[in-house]
C-alpha cells in the first residue's frame, strides 16, 4: 500500500464520516487517495461553464447527505476483497442481499466477492460477523473475510497491537489474533468430516469421513475430499501430474459448484501438491465464482491432504493472491490459519 493509502485507512474512521466526496461515479463512492490532480480538475473545469462550482458542489453533497448514504471500507485479504459495513447498531445488515449483489459487481457497483457486517454480539461473543455472496446468497463463515473483519474493529475501536476477538458466525465462535507484525492468526476450530454434516451426499469412504471419492463431472471421474469448516468444500488434488494453472476454471468450477452431490452447493478448491508441507490452490468459490483467495478453502485444502497421506499437517498454501499458514494441530483437532489483511480504501454509498 502507498504512504498515500496507508494514511488514507488509518484514519478511515474519521474521514469516513467527514470527507467531501472527489470523484463521484455510480452512488458517490469515494476514492480518496487515487484522485490525482488531473482528473477532478477537468470535471470541475466542465461543470463550471453552466453552473457555480461551490453551489453545485453544495447541493451535489446535500442532496446524498440527505439520501440514505451507506459508508464502507473496502477490505482485501490475499486478493480476496469485502465490503465492510460497520453494523454495531443494529443486528439486521444495512443492506439487503440484492443490494449486495449490486454493491458487489465489478462493472456497476464498487466491486468486491461480498459484503461483511459487523454487528453486536451474540451468544457472548465480542461481534457478530455476517456476510452476503457476491450473488447475494449467505454463507456461514469466511476465512479471509474475518482477518479483514479483525482489523475493520481494530480501527472502529481504535485499538493498537496484539488483540483478540469472540466473533459469532453461522458456523459458531471464531477467535481471531492481530499479531504484533499486523498478521491476523484466526482459530479456526474443528474441521467437519461427516458427509450430511457439510453437507454432501457422497458416501463415507474412510471411517465417516468422505475422502477421495469418486465423482463425475463432465463425464470425467476425479477423486474428491470433502469438508466442512463452518461452510461446505469439496477438495480434489485431480489427476496425476496436474498443474492448477492450465484448469479451466471458470468452466469446471460451475459443475462442482451446482453437483447434485453438494444439496446447499460447495466450494471447490483444486490442488498440486508442491511438496509435503507446501501446497499450491486455485478455487472456485459458491457464491462468487474464481476469488484470488479463500480462508476456509485454505483450510479445508490442508485438512484434505492430511486425510489423503499427502502432506504434514503445518503447510504454505499459495493462493493466486498469496501465501497462507495453515496447521491442522494433532493436540486440540483445531485449524489455525495465519495471513494478512488490509484497509484498500473508504467512501459511501447510496443504495
Ligand atoms: N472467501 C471466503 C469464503 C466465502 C464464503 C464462500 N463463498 C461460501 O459460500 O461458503 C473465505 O476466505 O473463506
Amino acid at each position: 500500500m502507498s504512504p498515500a493509502a496507508t494514511a488514507a485507512a488509518t484514519s478511515f474512521a474519521a474521514a469516513a464520516a467527514t470527507a467531501a466526496p472527489t470523484a463521484p461515479s455510480r452512488g458517490c463512492v469515494r476514492l480518496p487517495f487515487r484522485g490525482g490532480p488531473g482528473a477532478p480538475r477537468r470535471a470541475v473545469a466542465s461543470m463550471a461553464v453552466s453552473t457555480p462550482r461551490s453551489a453545485a458542489a453544495a447541493s451535489f453533497l446535500e442532496r446524498r447527505e440527505s439520501e440514505r448514504a451507506l459508508h464502507f471500507v473496502k477490505y482485501q485479504g490475499l486478493g480476496n476483497d469485502f465490503i465492510m459495513v460497520d453494523n454495531r447498531d443494529s443486528s439486521e445488515p444495512k443492506v439487503t442481499p440484492e443490494e449486495a449483489a449490486k454493491l458487489c459487481d465489478r462493472n456497476f457497483g464498487i466491486g468486491a466477492d461480498g459484503v461483511i457486517f459487523v454487528m453486536p454480539g451474540t451468544n457472548g461473543a465480542d461481534y457478530t460477523m455476517r456476510i452476503f455472496n457476491s450473488d447475494g446468497s449467505e454463507p456461514e463463515m469466511c476465512g479471509n473475510g474475518v482477518r479483514c473483519f479483525a482489523r475493520f474493529i481494530a480501527e472502529l475501536e481504535n485499538l493498537q497491537g496484539t488483540h483478540s476477538f469472540t466473533i459469532h458466525t453461522g458456523a459458531g465462535l471464531f477467535i481471531p489474533e492481530i499479531q504484533s507484525d499486523g498478521q491476523v492468526k484466526v482459530d479456526m476450530g474443528e474441521p467437519i468430516l461427516s458427509g450430511p454434516d457439510i453437507p454432501t451426499k457422497l458416501l463415507a469412504t474412510k471411517n465417516k469421513a468422505v475422502v477421495q471419492a469418486e465423482l463425475e463431472v463432465e463425464g470425467l471421474t476425479w477423486h474428491v475430499t470433502c469438508v466442512s469448516m463452518g461452510n461446505p468444500h469439496c477438495v480434489t488434488f485431480g489427476a496425476k501430474d496436474l498443474k492448477v494453472d492450465d484448469l479451466k476454471l471458470s468452466e469446471i468450477g460451475p459443475k462442482f459448484e451446482h453437483h447434485q452431490m453438494f444439496p446447499a452447493r460447495t466450494n471447490t478448491e483444486f490442488v498440486q501438491v508442491l511438496s509435503r508441507s507446501h501446497l499450491k490452490m486455485r478455487v472456485w468459490e459458491r457464491g462468487a465464482g474464481a476469488t484470488l483467495a479463500c480462508g476456509t478453502g485454505a483450510c479445508a485444502v490442508v485438512v484434505a491432504a492430511v486425510l489423503e497421506g499427502g502432506a504434514e499437517r503445518k503447510c504454505v498454501v499459495d493462493l493466486p493472491g498469496g501465501p497462507l499458514e495453515i496447521e491442522w494441530r494433532e493436540d486440540d483437532n483445531h485449524v489455525y490459519m495465519t495471513g494478512p489483511a488490509e484497509a484498500v480504501f473508504y467512501g459511501s454509498v447510496v443504495h
